[in-house]
């Protein structure tokens, strides 16, 4: 007969107890009267203990981690259905024991049930790193990565770690471990999804940490700037170049901009140590050729004081004698005091002679100086008018670009600009007009070309356009907008509008040829711009 009333179940129960000998204790009696029943016991969820199993369970292969996660998932959620599930699930896909391989041993194993010795417990990614769409089923079976994508995402990384993890030791550690698992024959893919966004998540603080750092500097930069412009007000080609240091440090700031501030910098430093030098010069000559000049004025009036009073007593004395006999003392006396003089006006002639020699040897020497400046002026990279490079700052800026070219392969063209009809321009609005006319040229050019691209002037009113990892097509384009440009933003000269053209030769620049070949062609090619109408770009 079988119970069916809770009584006769509760009945049915002790004596199940009796019989197997076990004592009446509550969880026994518990499970007996189940077990008489049918039903399941009412117990609760032991989450303590299956939580320990699974901090336990290892984690050596991403097939572990990714059981440990759905293990760790089911647990949170409280559900035997789900553990149940994960539990036969996990076993079904295992390899058989015997033929456990290891990465090196067995690339051909799917990636899933692949255990990789460099996975992500040897990384420090622990399971708390893990985003649970990493373990959602369809990421489980996602595509492999293709080689050469895994390739090139580690080449990136590879790249960038110098510059975006050198003050980051745990993004550097990140980087280096993503680098080796993308290098391994085999990636999983939830595995490899997980660790890149891992990587971005922590690249993207470090990225924004060193954009904060740069902006603090560059405004630190500007501070200073401001503050040397704000202390030499007396030098207006100190004040001009300041200005254009300011206006150069604003962001975004590439290595050609800092390479251009750098130069600036040089400039001015080159500048303000001429300029001290000769104030400091021109301050000592003046201060000892005037002390010097009073000490003998005063000199030569006490001595001819004291000789004028000298002769007034010999003549009153003259005056007052009544013989020969008394005149002979006075006039020895006389001539006497005439020596004196004499031999004191020589002394005050001989010292004013030397006083004169040390002055024209201090002015030699003001010269040598200045000629010394000269050649240290000649370090000078920018050009004083339009403030653009000079000839020297654009060799050095062609021949950094040309080396920039062959270390990574691109290709570099020069422009060659020469305004049109500039002689006319000078004859009737004046020269001054046509100085303003270049400066208005170079600072359209400064804003119309890209940051890459570097202009200077060349000559009077030549200039030449530095265009890197440019084709000789795209250089002409940009000439051709600059032209635009130009048309676009007319020169202002008191009231008058005056469309200010250049006619230019693009050319690029050949491997291991003179920089000079390369700006004569660009020349020759300007030159058949201007005769065949001016105000157009020909490419050479
Ligand atoms: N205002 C000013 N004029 C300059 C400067 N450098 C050169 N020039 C003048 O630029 C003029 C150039 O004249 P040309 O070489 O005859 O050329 P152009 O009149 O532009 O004629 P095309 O080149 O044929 O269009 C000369 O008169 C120079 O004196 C400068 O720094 N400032």
């Amino acid at each position: 007969m079988s119970a069916t009333t809770p009584k006769e179940i509760a009945r049915e129960a002790v004596r199940l107890l009796a019989a197997r000998r076990l004592p009446p204790t509550p969880d026994n009696f518990q499970a007996a009267y189940h077990e008489v029943a049918g039903t399941r016991p009412l117990q609760p969820f032991p989450l303590a203990q299956l939580r320990q199993i699974a901090q336990a369970l290892p984690e050596r292969t991403p097939a572990q981690v990714r059981f440990k996660a759905l293990f760790n998932k089911a647990v949170s959620r409280h559900t035997w259905d789900d553990l149940e599930k994960v539990l036969t699930q996990h076993l079904a896909a295992a390899p058989a024991p015997a033929s456990t391989p290891t990465a090196a041993a067995a690339p051909a194993t799917p990636p899933a049930a692949s255990p990789v010795t460099d996975g992500p417990a040897a990384s420090g990614f622990g399971p708390s790193d893990f985003a649970p769409s990493a373990f959602a089923p369809d990421a489980a079976h996602a595509p492999p990565i293709a080689p050469e994508i895994a390739e090139q995402t580690a080449r990136i990384i590879d790249i960038a770690q110098p510059l975006v993890a050198a003050d980051d030791r745990r993004l550097h550690d990140m980087g280096e471990e993503l680098v080796r698992y993308l290098r391994l024959p085999e990636h999983h893919p939830p595995t490899l999804r997980r660790m890149l966004a891992d990587y971005a998540y922590r690249l993207s603080f470090g990225v924004e940490e060193q954009t904060g750092v740069r902006e603090a500097l560059l405004g630190l930069l500007r501070q200073v700037f401001e503050h040397i412009d704000a202390i030499s007000p007396d030098n207006p080609w100190l004040r001009q170049q300041m200005q254009a240091l300011v206006q150069a440090a604003q962001p975004p700031l590439s290595q050609r901009r800092l390479e251009d501030l750098q130069a600036r910098v040089k400039d001015v430093i080159v500048k303000q140590a001429e300029a001290r030098e000769q104030t400091v010069r021109a301050q000592e000559l003046m201060r000892q050729t005037l002390a010097t000049f009073l000490e003998r004025l005063a000199q030569t009036a006490a001595s001819i004081g004291q000789y004028h009073a000298e002769f007034e007593a010999c003549a009153q004395a003259l005056e007052r004698a009544e013989s020969l006999a008394d005149m002979a003392p006075v006039v020895q006396e006389a001539i006497q005091t005439a020596r004196a003089f004499a031999a004191d006006t020589q002394r005050v002639a001989d010292e004013l002679t030397d006083l004169r020699d040390r002055a024209n040897r201090a002015e030699a020497e003001v010269e040598r100086l200045r000629a010394e400046l000269d050649q240290m002026a000649e370090l000078v990279t920018h050009d004083l008018l339009t403030g653009v490079l000079n000839r020297k700052g654009l060799a050095s800026a062609i021949d950094r670009e040309t080396r920039r070219a062959e270390r990574t392969g691109t290709r570099v063209c020069i422009a060659l600009l020469d305004v049109d009809d500039f002689k006319r321009l000078n004859d009737t609005l004046g020269h001054l007009a046509g100085d303003a006319a270049l400066k208005h040229l170079a600072d359209v050019a400064r804003r119309s070309l890209r940051p890459q691209d570097t202009i200077g002037r060349y000559g009077g009113e030549e200039f030449i356009i530095v265009l890197p990892d440019t084709t000789p097509e795209e250089a002409c384009g940009v000439v051709q907008r600059l032209q635009r440009d130009l048309s676009a933003h007319l020169f202002l000269q008191g009231e008058q509008k005056v469309l200010i053209t250049f006619s230019a030769g693009v050319t690029e620049l050949q491997h291991d040829e003179p920089v000079d070949a390369a700006i004569a062609r660009a020349d020759a090619a300007m030159y058949r711009a201007k005769r065949a109408g001016k105000n157009r770009v020909m490419a050479g």
